[in-house]
């Protein structure tokens, strides 16, 4: 089976990340994600995550330092999740596929219920806050 590239933003604000839920109508119903979508054919995975947050969000965000993707196999589909930082540039978040959004800190994060393609990239995240959330944060008040 072919394995399909899917970006993913950890959009970084005021010391907490963005996590948002799968809508009824998505597959997944009802699971927590990074948003960001599916590789287009010869497009850039910061471009391609750019392009989804705008779709999805309506914010612009500026893409930073990649982190290590995740290999996942779901029964109808393998996927590589390519997780990405990055911050919130500009704009105002309005949902047009998610049901809701949620800014986790850092004794949160572990608390709602991620795809399972997410659970490895949210432990290195939850290991390594300090490095990834704290500088982030202080990159955007610098
Ligand atoms: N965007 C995103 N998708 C994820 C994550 N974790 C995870 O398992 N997925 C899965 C859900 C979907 O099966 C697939 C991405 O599909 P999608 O529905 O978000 O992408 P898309 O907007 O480009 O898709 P489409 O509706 O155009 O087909 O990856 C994640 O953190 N973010």
């Amino acid at each position: 089976m072919k394995t399909i590239p899917v970006t993913c933003a950890l959009i970084i604000h005021e010391g907490k990340v963005l996590a948002a839920q799968r809508s009824e109508s998505m597959d997944l119903p009802g699971k927590w994600e990074f948003p960001g979508g599916k590789v287009e054919e010869h497009e850039d995975p910061k471009e391609c995550l750019r392009r989804e947050i705008r779709e999805e969000l309506g914010i612009e965000i500026i893409v930073g330092e990649a982190l290590m993707p995740s290999l996942f196999s779901y029964p109808s589909r393998t996927i590589r999740l390519l997780p990405f930082i990055a911050r919130w540039k500009s704009g105002e978040i309005r949902m047009s596929e998610h049901s809701q959004v949620l800014w986790l800190e850092r004794n949160s994060l572990l608390s709602v219920d991620w795809a399972e393609a997410d659970i490895p990239i949210v432990q290195e995240l939850h290991e390594n806050w300090v490095k990834l959330v704290v500088s982030t944060n202080a990159e955007e008040h610098g």
